[in-house]
């Protein structure tokens, strides 16, 4: 089929080369002719583990192209995937200016059928924007052509996302005319052997779906960090109640892992949109509140944690900060628990040594030179006077407490993704504070 991907961000990107991969003949445009120069000379905009293996080899097929012309990306493709960023505008509420500049064009260009599909994070009543976003354009021209909207929200996480898309526990699809609903099973047909995952529904049920998953994600998470907060106060160790509590099916093990605050482009954000969109209807989603403010102040636990330790004046402290980028597998630094730690450290007047394994470039973005970055991880510890850990990075998860210990001015570790079992470090005569243990 012949596909257009509007967008080559984390979702445009690997929607473009995994729809590629099974044979589809894929256009992927973006305006940022940064990227598009990038991709075209076989670079890779993002770290995202196996995406540039499957960008490679599809476009070497030549199943996969790269333009910034709008107008031989809105002739290519019958179907439109719209895959643009949907940030916060200033209320929370999600900003539409991309998707429907996006949707624009397609009116303002296209001479034949087109289904167009939104990707990105939308709210609820988007996709009816982006019908008149079409219509209108096509009105203009004084040009009469069909064509269907059809909402298709992506679940991918970030280091795992070629994974995800390709083997998707749910695919769903919010299309109210049998045309459109025809063609997005057929795209998705080969991404479903075995079981059929697919989950067709009206369109405004699909739009709420994307940010009611976010939304309970980012609900457990804030629980289990009130929890974790809780035990502590309490003797308990959040580790036996996360493991306690996840073995009842009704709760399971995922997103139970208490830590330093979540981040990323879209737990944040998307919270933050669905309040907006509930405020906007009358409503206060009060649970929603609360996860908010408790990540919030979750970002703010190793900084307390260290205050307590060496008082309010943290001048001529040096800290090691191990793991920069909002989660492991990623060089996103959009709304890190790291930035906010360390924006508090310098304003504290202490000094920060960061490592991390790929995110050190985006953080400089974010950071520029007002910290140092360290070439491994155990050169961070130099004369430091804690370890503080950021991000669960597979490398930080076994390291020689020995060396750990010999390098740190203070033996102290703190660590805000609890990696390492407490009796075990402390048995190195390491001081070792995490969040919620013993
Ligand atoms: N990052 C993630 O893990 C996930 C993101 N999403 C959602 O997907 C959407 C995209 O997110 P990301 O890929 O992270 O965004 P991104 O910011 O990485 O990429 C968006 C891209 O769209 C381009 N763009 C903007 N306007 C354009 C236009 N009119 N024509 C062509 N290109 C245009 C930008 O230059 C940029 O390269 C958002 O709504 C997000 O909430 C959904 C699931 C997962
Ligand atoms: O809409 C999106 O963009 C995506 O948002 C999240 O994916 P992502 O932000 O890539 O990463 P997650 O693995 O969900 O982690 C988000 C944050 O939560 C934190 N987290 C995650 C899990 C956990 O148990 N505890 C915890 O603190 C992570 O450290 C990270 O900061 C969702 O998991 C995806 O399903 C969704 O498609």
């Amino acid at each position: 089929m012949k596909i257009t991907v509007i967008g080559t961000g984390y979702v445009g990107l690997v929607t473009g080369a995994c729809l590629a991969e099974y044979g589809n003949d894929v256009v992927c445009l973006d305006l940022d002719s940064k990227k598009i120069d990038l991709l075209k000379a076989g670079g890779i905009p993002i770290y995202e583990p196996g995406l540039d293996t499957i960008v490679a080899s599809n476009v070497a097929a030549g199943r996969l192209r790269f333009t910034t012309d709008v107008a031989e990306s809105v002739q290519h493709g019958t179907v439109q995937f719209i895959a643009v960023g949907t940030p916060p505008d200033e209320d929370g509420s999600a900003d539409l200016k991309y998707v429907l500049a996006a949707a624009r064009n397609i009116g303002r260009l296209m001479t034949d059928y087109k289904v167009v599909v939104d990707k990105s994070t939308v709210p609820v009543g988007t996709a009816e924007k982006v019908k008149e976003a079409i219509a209108e354009e096509l009105a203009a021209r004084g040009v009469k052509l069909e064509f269907s909207v059809a909402s298709n929200p992506e679940f991918l996480k970030e280091g795992a996302a070629v994974e995800d898309f390709m083997r998707p526990d749910r695919i769903v699809i919010g299309a109210e005319d049998e045309r459109a609903i025809h063609v997005m099973k057929a795209i998705y047909h080969p991404f479903q052997r075995n079981h059929d995952r697919t989950l067709v529904m009206d369109i405004r049920s699909a739009e709420l779906t994307k940010y009611a998953a976010n939304a309970m994600l980012a609900t457990r998470i804030s629980f289990m960090n009130e929890i974790a907060n809780l035990a502590e106060k309490l003797g308990a160790d959040v580790e036996h109640v996360r493991r306690g509590i996840g073995s009842d099916p009704r709760i399971g093990y995922h997103f139970l892992y208490p830590g330093c605050g979540y981040g990323g482009s879209c737990f944040p954000k998307d919270v933050q949109a669905l309040q907006q969109t509930a405020v906007e209807n009358g409503m206060q989603l009060k649970v929603l509140n609360a996860v908010e403010s408790v990540n919030e102040g979750q970002k703010q636990v190793l900084l307390h944690k260290l205050i307590s330790r060496f008082g309010d004046d943290l001048s001529g402290k040096r800290f090691a900060v191990w793991g920069l980028a909002f989660k492991p597998r990623t060089d996103d630094m959009r709304e890190a628990p790291s930035l906010v730690l360390i924006e508090a450290l310098l304003a504290h007047g202490a000094s920060v040594v960061a490592f991390d394994p790929v995110a050190m470039t985006e953080a400089r973005r974010h950071l520029g030179e007002r910290i140092t970055y360290a070439t491994d991880p155990i050169n961070a510890l130099e004369g430091a006077d804690a370890l503080l850990i950021v991000t669960e990075w597979k490398q930080f998860q076994v390291p020689d407490f020995e060396v750990v210990k010999a390098k740190l001015k203070t033996p102290l570790i703190l660590d805000g993704r609890n990696l390492y079992e407490p009796a075990f470090v402390r048995q190195h005569g390491l001081e070792y504070d995490a969040i919620g243990r013993r």
